[in-house]
Protein backbone atom coordinates (compact mmCIF):
# COMPACT_ATOMS: atom_id res chain seq x y z
CA UNK A 1 0.00 0.00 0.00
CA UNK A 2 3.01 2.21 -0.09
CA UNK A 3 5.53 3.23 -2.59
CA UNK A 4 8.57 4.99 -2.20
CA UNK A 5 10.83 5.70 -5.73
CA UNK A 6 14.06 7.93 -6.39
CA UNK A 7 14.30 9.76 -9.23
CA UNK A 8 17.59 10.49 -10.86
CA UNK A 9 19.40 11.90 -13.62
CA UNK A 10 21.93 10.00 -16.05
CA UNK A 11 24.97 11.71 -15.20
CA UNK A 12 24.67 13.54 -12.02
CA UNK A 13 24.32 12.96 -8.24
CA UNK A 14 22.63 9.26 -8.11
CA UNK A 15 21.09 10.34 -4.39
CA UNK A 16 18.83 12.90 -5.52
CA UNK A 17 14.98 12.64 -4.12
CA UNK A 18 13.34 9.96 -2.25
CA UNK A 19 9.47 10.37 -1.44
CA UNK A 20 6.79 8.26 -0.31
CA UNK A 21 3.42 8.19 -1.52
CA UNK A 22 0.58 6.09 0.06
CA UNK A 23 -1.65 3.97 -1.78
CA UNK A 24 -5.50 3.42 -0.47
CA UNK A 25 -6.52 0.06 -0.01
CA UNK A 26 -9.40 0.12 -2.52
CA UNK A 27 -6.89 1.68 -5.22
CA UNK A 28 -4.88 -1.55 -4.82
CA UNK A 29 -8.07 -3.67 -5.00
CA UNK A 30 -8.39 -1.44 -8.62
CA UNK A 31 -4.95 -3.03 -9.33
CA UNK A 32 -4.04 0.71 -8.81
CA UNK A 33 -0.56 0.06 -7.58
CA UNK A 34 1.02 3.25 -8.30
CA UNK A 35 4.15 4.82 -8.72
CA UNK A 36 4.04 8.82 -9.21
CA UNK A 37 6.95 10.33 -11.31
CA UNK A 38 7.18 13.67 -11.30
CA UNK A 39 6.85 15.36 -14.60
CA UNK A 40 7.68 19.17 -15.79
CA UNK A 41 6.38 21.09 -13.03
CA UNK A 42 7.47 23.94 -11.05
CA UNK A 43 8.90 21.73 -8.35
CA UNK A 44 10.39 19.61 -10.43
CA UNK A 45 12.30 22.50 -12.04
CA UNK A 46 13.54 23.71 -9.11
CA UNK A 47 15.30 20.17 -8.11
CA UNK A 48 17.54 19.75 -10.62
CA UNK A 49 18.34 16.21 -10.35
CA UNK A 50 14.77 15.31 -10.80
CA UNK A 51 14.26 13.94 -14.45
CA UNK A 52 11.19 13.67 -16.69
CA UNK A 53 11.29 11.96 -20.05
CA UNK A 54 10.09 15.58 -21.58
CA UNK A 55 13.40 16.74 -19.97
CA UNK A 56 15.11 13.41 -21.52
CA UNK A 57 14.09 14.58 -24.63
CA UNK A 58 15.41 18.01 -24.06
CA UNK A 59 18.55 16.98 -22.48
CA UNK A 60 19.37 13.82 -24.71
CA UNK A 61 19.26 11.48 -21.41
CA UNK A 62 16.79 8.76 -21.75
CA UNK A 63 16.80 7.52 -18.21
CA UNK A 64 15.64 8.10 -14.80
CA UNK A 65 14.85 5.63 -11.90
CA UNK A 66 12.65 4.67 -10.10
CA UNK A 67 11.90 2.73 -6.35
CA UNK A 68 9.01 0.73 -6.19
CA UNK A 69 7.52 -1.61 -3.63
CA UNK A 70 4.56 -4.32 -4.09
CA UNK A 71 5.41 -6.06 -0.96
CA UNK A 72 4.65 -3.94 2.01
CA UNK A 73 2.18 -3.53 4.34
CA UNK A 74 -0.02 -1.00 5.74
CA UNK A 75 1.17 -2.21 9.08
CA UNK A 76 4.55 -2.61 8.30
CA UNK A 77 4.51 1.49 6.82
CA UNK A 78 2.00 2.73 8.67
CA UNK A 79 4.09 4.25 11.20
CA UNK A 80 5.77 6.08 8.33
CA UNK A 81 2.48 8.40 7.34
CA UNK A 82 4.24 11.50 8.60
CA UNK A 83 7.16 11.06 5.26
CA UNK A 84 3.58 10.75 2.99
CA UNK A 85 3.39 13.20 0.44
CA UNK A 86 -0.45 14.19 0.08
CA UNK A 87 -2.04 13.04 -3.11
CA UNK A 88 -2.32 15.50 -5.48
CA UNK A 89 -4.71 15.00 -8.02
CA UNK A 90 -4.47 18.12 -10.23
CA UNK A 91 -0.13 17.72 -10.11
CA UNK A 92 1.31 16.60 -13.39
CA UNK A 93 2.95 14.01 -11.79
CA UNK A 94 3.13 10.60 -14.12
CA UNK A 95 1.57 7.63 -12.67
CA UNK A 96 2.60 3.98 -13.35
CA UNK A 97 0.64 1.15 -11.99
CA UNK A 98 3.10 -1.45 -10.53
CA UNK A 99 1.73 -3.79 -13.16
CA UNK A 100 3.27 -1.41 -16.06
CA UNK A 101 6.81 -1.39 -13.90
CA UNK A 102 6.33 -5.61 -13.73
CA UNK A 103 5.80 -5.91 -17.00
CA UNK A 104 8.85 -3.03 -17.77
CA UNK A 105 11.04 -5.48 -15.96
CA UNK A 106 9.68 -8.66 -16.99
CA UNK A 107 8.56 -9.46 -13.66
CA UNK A 108 11.49 -8.27 -11.97
CA UNK A 109 13.80 -10.49 -13.87
CA UNK A 110 17.52 -11.14 -12.61
CA UNK A 111 18.30 -11.25 -16.05
CA UNK A 112 17.72 -7.41 -15.92
CA UNK A 113 18.96 -6.36 -12.75
CA UNK A 114 22.01 -3.50 -12.92
CA UNK A 115 22.73 -3.19 -9.69
CA UNK A 116 21.80 -3.55 -5.65
CA UNK A 117 21.58 -0.47 -3.13
CA UNK A 118 20.69 -0.29 0.30
CA UNK A 119 17.30 -0.20 0.09
CA UNK A 120 16.88 -3.01 -3.00
CA UNK A 121 17.38 -4.20 -6.06
CA UNK A 122 17.73 -1.96 -9.16
CA UNK A 123 16.56 -3.11 -13.20
CA UNK A 124 16.75 -2.39 -15.81
CA UNK A 125 13.76 -1.58 -17.69
CA UNK A 126 11.77 -0.09 -20.89
CA UNK A 127 8.67 2.03 -20.45
CA UNK A 128 6.18 4.09 -23.69
CA UNK A 129 7.25 7.54 -23.62
CA UNK A 130 3.14 9.49 -23.02
CA UNK A 131 4.36 12.08 -24.99
CA UNK A 132 5.88 10.00 -28.01
CA UNK A 133 3.93 6.96 -27.18
CA UNK A 134 6.01 5.09 -30.00
CA UNK A 135 9.24 6.25 -28.70
CA UNK A 136 10.50 3.79 -25.56
CA UNK A 137 12.15 5.03 -22.43
CA UNK A 138 14.54 2.86 -20.83
CA UNK A 139 14.56 3.41 -17.10
CA UNK A 140 16.29 1.87 -13.65
CA UNK A 141 13.54 0.56 -11.19
CA UNK A 142 14.47 -0.39 -8.05
CA UNK A 143 12.31 -2.14 -6.18
CA UNK A 144 12.15 -1.51 -2.34
CA UNK A 145 13.17 -4.74 -0.12
CA UNK A 146 12.64 -6.16 3.24
CA UNK A 147 16.46 -5.24 3.49
CA UNK A 148 15.60 -1.38 2.89
CA UNK A 149 12.96 -1.31 5.40
CA UNK A 150 15.57 -2.59 7.80
CA UNK A 151 17.76 0.22 7.03
CA UNK A 152 14.33 3.45 7.13
CA UNK A 153 13.65 2.07 10.71
CA UNK A 154 16.57 3.63 12.51
CA UNK A 155 16.28 6.91 10.92
CA UNK A 156 12.68 7.85 11.85
N1 LIG B 1 19.76 5.16 -13.27
C1 LIG B 1 20.63 4.15 -13.24
N2 LIG B 1 21.26 3.78 -14.35
C2 LIG B 1 22.13 2.75 -14.34
N3 LIG B 1 22.42 2.02 -13.26
C3 LIG B 1 21.83 2.36 -12.12
C4 LIG B 1 20.90 3.44 -12.04
N4 LIG B 1 20.46 3.54 -10.77
C5 LIG B 1 21.10 2.58 -10.09
N5 LIG B 1 21.92 1.87 -10.89
C6 LIG B 1 22.77 0.72 -10.50
O1 LIG B 1 22.26 0.15 -9.33
C7 LIG B 1 23.22 0.25 -8.28
C8 LIG B 1 22.50 0.52 -7.00
O2 LIG B 1 21.88 1.76 -7.13
P1 LIG B 1 21.20 2.42 -5.92
O3 LIG B 1 20.59 3.69 -6.32
O4 LIG B 1 20.28 1.41 -5.31
O5 LIG B 1 22.47 2.65 -5.02
P2 LIG B 1 22.52 3.31 -3.61
O6 LIG B 1 22.33 4.78 -3.74
O7 LIG B 1 23.77 2.83 -2.99
O8 LIG B 1 21.29 2.63 -2.94
P3 LIG B 1 20.34 3.12 -1.80
O9 LIG B 1 19.84 4.48 -2.16
O10 LIG B 1 19.25 2.08 -1.86
O11 LIG B 1 21.15 3.08 -0.55
C9 LIG B 1 24.16 1.35 -8.72
O12 LIG B 1 25.41 1.21 -8.16
C10 LIG B 1 24.17 1.20 -10.19
O13 LIG B 1 25.05 0.16 -10.55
Amino acid sequence: DWCVFCIEQEGQSRRSAMQCFRFASWEKERDKEELQVPARSQSARSNSSISTDHDARRSGSECCSLTVSSEISVESFGRYRQLSLPQRPNNDLRIFTFQELKSATRSFSRALMIGEGGFGCVYRGTIRSTLEPRRSLDVAIKQLGRKGLQVITPIL
